[in-house]
């Protein structure tokens, strides 16, 4: 990689921003985490700057908040848990401070009182508009904080925001974290002349988002398996009724290019033929299971694939020799929606001969509520970067940092 790397930088008492992705998967009310590893995935790089005498600042977004303050989306339970992690790591009793605004007096002060060793954790990126707008202003009053940035934020490369792009205009030198660098490496170096048959695997929640990226996968992809609600867009643009499951209508014209690509292609688009459905979106809710390309029962929603889509989906991913998989087949939280998402995971575990790629803060987080982690090629903490660089795309978060000389 040309780019600047952490272990390329004198560190010592310096005031070190690390952008991290602490995004992580949290329970409804946002009081826990249900899966940390994006916060383990960053510890060598907070502890590489530690060792080397950094003050260290780190930054974070938590869900889409919307520019504005919610407690809800708190970064409170990843300071609790941080401290947890890093006590483990380093000794006990290691301290995490906590700002509760990202910018202004406090975080200021906060940061000007940190000693070489130490560790500051912002609240929340998202609560100001301006981090998502990459707002120069805002951007610049980040970089106040320090005089060395580091992105380790691998998940979050895909966004030109302020504390991922925008920042790195206003401090001397930035820097790819070590996570960050092992991403990148992994996943070319994976990615680069992929084995056949390749099947992509296409799931969650982001419809908008990662509907973008199926266009270039056609090209690079014999299979595409598109499950969990991705799937209503297009069964939609196929006609179908699909009751109030997630659709976002103004992406129907893409998911018909999409399928009319595939099948130009000669790729295996392969959508849900059977369905869990639910009367309200709630782990409690009463459900059924429907078959057929017919309408939806009104008012139902589908929250899980059926039993034949898991079986489908395995047949394909039974013959893959690289497989990627991002998002999940339903809504796995709840665990009456969790078989789909389950039953994907034990069978791109079960196929110990291809390469399997798993990404996305909730992928990783289903595929270890699945037991299966272990029998994964490489977990990735990224769902939709590892989408945007498996097509090829240039990561914002990544072009931003200096040129190694
Ligand atoms: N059928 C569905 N309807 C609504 N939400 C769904 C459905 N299937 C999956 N999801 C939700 O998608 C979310 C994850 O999507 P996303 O963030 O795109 O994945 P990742 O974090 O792995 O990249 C999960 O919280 C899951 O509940
Ligand atoms: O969780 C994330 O992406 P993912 O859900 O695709 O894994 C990243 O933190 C990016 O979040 P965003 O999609 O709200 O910008
Ligand atoms: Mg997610």
């Amino acid at each position: 990689m040309a780019k600047l790397s952490i272990r390329d930088l004198d560190l010592q008492h310096k005031h070190v921003f690390i952008r991290v992705d602490f995004n992580v998967p949290l329970t409804e009310d946002g009081s826990e985490i249900t899966d940390d590893t994006r916060i383990k995935e960053t510890l060598p790089t907070i502890e590489y700057a530690l060792k080397h005498k950094a003050k260290v600042i780190l930054a974070s977004h938590l869900g889409r908040p919307k520019g504005k303050v919610n407690p809800r989306y708190s970064l409170r339970p990843v300071v609790d848990r941080l401290r947890v992690l890093l006590d483990h790591e380093i000794g006990d009793a290691f301290n995490v401070a906590f700002s509760p605004d990202c910018v202004g007096e406090i975080a200021t002060e906060m940061s000007r009182q940190l000693e070489s060793g130490q560790v500051l954790l912002l609240e929340n990126l998202r609560f100001h508009a301006e981090e998502e707008a990459n707002d120069p202003g805002f951007a610049k009053k980040l970089a106040s904080l320090c005089e060395i940035y580091i992105n380790d934020a691998f998940g979050s490369a895909h966004r030109a925001h302020a504390s991922t792009e925008g920042i790195t205009h206003f401090v001397k030198q930035s820097a790819a974290g070590l996570l960050m660098e092992k991403e990148l490496s992994y996943l070319g170096k994976a990615l680069e002349a992929p084995e056949k048959p390749f099947v992509a695997i296409l799931g969650g929640a982001k419809v908008s988002d990662k509907i973008q990226v199926i266009d270039n996968l056609l090209g690079k992809v014999d299979a595409l398996l598109i499950g969990g609600g991705m799937a209503y867009t297009f069964l939609k643009a196929k006609g179908q009724d699909v009751g109030k499951s997630l659709l976002e209508a103004d992406k129907i014209e893409t998911a018909k290019e999409a399928i009319a690509k595939a099948e130009a292609k000669g790729v295996r688009f392969l959508l849900p033929v059977d369905h869990k459905l639910a009367d309200k979106f709630a782990a409690d809710a009463k459900t059924q299971i429907f078959e057929g390309d017919g309408p939806f029962p009104a008012d139902w929603m589908a929250l899980d694939i059926g039993p034949k889509t898991i079986e489908l989906f395995s047949d394909e991913i039974i013959g893959a020799k690289t497989i990627v998989w991002n998002g999940p087949m339903g809504v796995f939280e709840f665990p009456a929606f969790a078989a789909g998402t389950i039953g994907i995971a034990q069978a791109v575990a079960d196929n110990a001969t291809a390469v399997s790629i798993v990404g996305g803060g909730d992928s990783v987080s289903a595929v270890k509520q699945a037991g299966v982690a272990d029998r994964i090629t490489h977990i990735s903490t990224g769902g939709g970067a590892s989408l945007e660089f498996l097509e090829g795309k240039k990561l914002p978060g990544v072009e931003a940092l200096s040129e190694r000389t």
